[in-house]
């Protein structure tokens, strides 16, 4: 029995939502069996058919206006809730086996940066109830390919790692918006990063700055150390994309169905060709 799943973090629109949607249909297309599990209490109306939805048991708006809190106040109200009621989630989640959890959170990243919210509720999901979970974390290519927008999202891409502890892939969103040549070379220049590619650039004014210079080669090479040089790109439109970040998240988190996968046609997830020309 293998209890697997995959944390979605990464800042405010980075893309979380529609990745998980995406990664729910196509391991539907393939015949895996896998479920939602809605961790952002400030989330739009249902998007998806979430399995275990936090606003079941708290919702942002409700704490906003029940209490007068403002929009981070409120959230970080919403997770000291669920902290203290975790039996909740363990309930919710109940006893899937040989399914996949993929975790949707909320953008706001302060909450697996800086305060202990996020580490404890995946020390419950790993040690209490046994789940083998990794992070896969999104920022948006757009961003990143400005070299020193890269580096940021970088650190906190690792604080994130450090705080929670669990195998963790980056992931580099919204590779449809990227469209011209010089941005696509770019792009691929940030898939395996040269971390020490700071130090050659003036393309950038903010690290052009000979006066951060060490500075820059120091967290450059701490980057390095880390190991946060490989980045997925991916397009939710090609399922080439999806199977190769699936395979990343299997492999981190040691998954092993204890047969093979599901024949999507017997599943009835796709129509039987043979079937279709009757
Ligand atoms: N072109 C393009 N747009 C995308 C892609 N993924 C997400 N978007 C758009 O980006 C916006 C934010 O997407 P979400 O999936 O809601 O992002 P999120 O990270 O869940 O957002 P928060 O939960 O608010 O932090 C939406 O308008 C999406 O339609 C993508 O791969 N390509």
């Amino acid at each position: 029995m293998s209890r697997v799943g995959t944390v979605v973090l990464g800042p405010a629109g980075a893309g979380k939502t529609t990745f998980c949607n995406s990664l729910v249909t196509h391991m539907q297309q393939i015949g895996r069996n896998c479920h939602i599990v809605n961790l952002d209490p400030a989330a739009e109306a249902k998007k998806y058919e979430f399995t275990v939805d936090i606003r079941d048991l708290i919702s942002l708006e409700d704490v906003m206006e029940e209490l007068n809190l403002g929009p981070n106040g409120g959230l970080i109200y919403c997770f000291e809730f669920l902290l203290k009621n975790l039996d909740w989630l363990e309930e919710e989640i109940g006893d899937y086996n040989d399914e996949f959890l993929i975790i949707d959170c909320p953008g706001q990243i302060e909450l697996y940066t800086h305060i202990p919210v996020f580490p404890t509720i995946i020390n419950h999901l790993t040690r209490n109830m046994n789940f083998q979970l990794c992070c896969t974390y999104l920022m948006e290519s757009t961003f990143v390919i400005d070299k020193s927008k890269f580096f940021s999202g970088t650190l906190s891409a690792m604080s994130t790692m450090l705080l929670l502890e669990l195998p963790h892939i980056n992931i580099l969103s919204k590779v449809d918006l990227i469209k011209d040549q010089y941005s696509k070379k770019k792009l691929k220049q940030f898939l395996n990063p040269d971390p020490l590619l700071l130090e050659d650039g003036n393309d950038d004014n903010l690290l052009a700055n000979k006066k951060f210079d060490r500075l820059n080669k120091l967290i450059a090479n701490m980057i390095d150390e880390f190991g946060m040089v490989q980045y997925l790109p991916l397009n939710v439109n090609d399922s080439n994309s999806l199977t190769t970040i699936l395979s990343y998240i299997d492999d981190v988190t040691q998954w092993s169905e204890n047969q093979e996968p599901k024949d999507p046609v017997d599943e009835g997830l796709v129509p039987d060709e043979e079937e279709e020309f009757e």
